[in-house]
């Protein structure tokens, strides 16, 4: 496609996703220097329209970015009042007290929001900057330019033929160049991993770690509903199947965000996060709390588990990797916008700085120390051991040595006696052969607690234009059937959370497997868990994926 001729704009930066990070690149380019040009690219419908996050939103991200965040209107409106941590039986559940817990772990201060409210309350913020912010741009490629630096991406593809070719009605798109190029796309970004593939970003960093997380929005009976109210579980229904647990989050309007997390690297193919999610939901003290309400939202994304020593280099010449884009989340306390909204910052002032001393198309060496050295690197370094030892010792032992380690640190300022602890294989690798595995027997959703998953897409508002190409490219279209059917009971009918693979199997014909790509809401799941890693997720045209209201 490069052989197209597109218009080209101009910019001092060019940021793709407008998420967190790479809104408060944005606003703090502009806090900087009104006069630099920037625009933010954003392949959703309208800003907050792909955000799905818990969310429990440290405010230090916020605070170092906005100070006056509060008279300016920001969504935080639900200060956390409540903090709950159960592990879960089957039939029961055993709460932990809260002061064994390390300091960090607690929420006082911290507010239950809608990122997605959050994200669009920022944009607002940002034009009233003057940052020029396009939703409904995918940024499909990536422009280099002479000297091998990335200068630019294309965005704006629209009306592909179905085989990907150019028809009468494709609209080729426009090249966006920037003196440096944001990569804010979150987890698994398309653009980010093609960058850290071909700048060997990832050369001696542990691999990226990653959870699936699943999410619905309650509105429950105001007699159960306790604002503020942030509860944690672990334990059951997972057990020692995978790692994992579940988020409950009492919002403004008698509103309850019910999510769950199922680490990626589980190993038994058979597994089926959607189902272990449906399941929970029937535990005794969740379903108590859920009857008589109704789910009015559901959706899905990919999570970065790897932490501190997954983080790939940041920079590479005109390119930096910002929050989840490189992995900032801080795993036991399921927190990354703070990092996401630091990492724009940092991102920002070293861009300024550069374009102000005349320079493009470097790298931008400042802003890899800052996150690494700064409040970023110090949030991420101390919990680096938690991930590593639960995947390898299990839960109990996790929570026990995890928690000495967090305090440990705590207290020595940042030593442990782990050292660094390695993740080991990526979490496609750690998929377990089918014949290891007993297949597991999921209760069937009853309609009022759980769900079917389709049934379950059609709430999170997904669409995308038919007749465009499957934008989930196979390298090898046979392997689904050929490798993953045989060897993994092809698991991609089960990882997804949005039931877009199907392996058919009619009498007297081979198994086929089928690809809905429509029903995609964007998780980056595939992408990551095909154990043959035969699946690579590319944007399809702007606009299209879910619609997510206040996830
Ligand atoms: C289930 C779940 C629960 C979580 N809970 C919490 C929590 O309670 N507290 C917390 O702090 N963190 C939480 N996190 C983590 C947090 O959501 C992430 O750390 C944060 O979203 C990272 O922000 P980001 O700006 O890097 O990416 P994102 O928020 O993912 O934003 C990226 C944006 O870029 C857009 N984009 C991507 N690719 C392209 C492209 N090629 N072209 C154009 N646009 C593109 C996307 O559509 C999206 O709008 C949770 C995450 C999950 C999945
Ligand atoms: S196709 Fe892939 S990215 Fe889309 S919803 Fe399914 S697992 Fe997620």
């Amino acid at each position: 496609m490069s052989e197209i001729e597109r218009e080209a704009m101009e910019y001092d930066v060019v940021i793709v996703g407008a998420g967190p990070a790479g809104l408060s690149a944005a606003i703090r380019l502009k806090q900087l220097d009104a006069d630099l040009n920037v625009v933010v690219l954003e392949k959703g419908s309208e800003v907050g329209a792909h955000i799905l996050s818990g969310a429990v939103l440290d405010p230090c991200g916020l605070d170092a970015l906005i100070p006056d965040w509060k008279e300016k209107g920001a969504p935080l409106n639900t200060p956390v009042n409540e903090d709950n941590f159960y592990m879960l039986g089957e039939a029961g559940e055993i709460r932990v007290p809260n002061f064994p817990m390390p300091p960090l772990m607690n929420n006082h201060g911290n507010y239950i929001v809608s990122m997605g409210n959050v994200c669009r309350w920022m944009a607002e913020q940002a034009e009233e900057l003057g940052v020029e912010i396009f939703p409904g741009m995918a940024c499909s490629e990536l422009v280099y330019g002479d000297n091998g630096e990335v200068k630019g991406v294309v965005a704006g593809v629209f009306g592909l033929e179905e085989d990907g070719s150019y028809g009468p009605n494709t609209e080729p798109g426009m090249e966006l160049h920037g003196k440096y190029v944001f990569l804010g796309e979150g987890v698994r970004g398309s653009l980010s991993k093609e960058v850290i593939e071909k700048y060997d970003l990832q050369a001696g960093k542990e691999p990226q770690k990653y959870g699936v997380g699943m999410k619905e929005i309650w509105e429950i009976d105001p007699a159960k509903h306790k604002e503020g109210t942030v509860t944690h579980t672990m334990g059951w229904p997972l057990n020692s199947n995978a790692g994992g647990g579940s988020f409950v989050y009492h919002l403004e309007n008698n509103q309850v965000y019910v999510g769950f997390v199922v680490h990626l690297n589980y190993k038994n193919p058979h597994l089926f996060p959607y189902m272990e999610f449906q399941r929970f939901k029937h535990h005794p003290m969740i379903a108590e709390l859920l009857e008589g309400g109704k789910r009015v939202a559901y959706g899905a994304r990919a999570i970065t588990e790897g932490g501190y020593q997954s983080m790939p280099k940041l920079v590479a010449p005109g390119v930096a990797l910002l929050g989840c884009s490189a992995g900032m989340v801080n795993v036991p306390r399921i927190k990354g916008n703070h990092n996401a909204m630091l990492s724009g910052k940092a991102a920002a002032e070293a861009a300024f700085d550069a374009i102000k001393a005349e320079r493009s198309g470097d790298e931008l060496t400042p802003y890899e120390e800052d996150v690494r050295g700064g409040a970023i690197g110090k949030d991420l370094k101390k919990v680096r051991n938690v991930k590593p030892m639960w995947s390898k010792w299990g839960l109990t032992a996790s929570l026990a040595l995890g928690g000495f380690d967090m305090w440990f640190q705590t207290l020595t300022g940042g030593f442990s006696l782990f050292g660094t602890l390695k993740h080991g294989k990526n979490d496609a690798e750690a998929t377990e052969e089918a014949s290891k595995h007993k297949p597991i027997d999921y209760p069937k959703p009853d309609g009022k607690l759980s769900f079917d998953r389709l049934t379950n897409v059609s709430f999170s508002m997904t669409n995308h234009e038919e007749s465009q190409p499957c934008h989930l490219r196979l390298a090898d279209p046979d392997k689904p059937i050929s490798v993953n059917l045989p060897k993994f009971a092809e698991p991609a009918q089960r990882y997804c959370p949005a039931g877009v693979y199907e392996v058919v199997e009619e009498e007297g014909n081979e198994p086929r497997f089928v690809v809905n790509f429509q029903n995609c809401v964007h998780c980056k799941t595939c992408d990551i868990k095909d154990p043959s890693q035969n699946i690579t997720w590319t944007t399809p045209q702007g606009g299209d994926g879910p619609n997510y209201p206040n996830m």
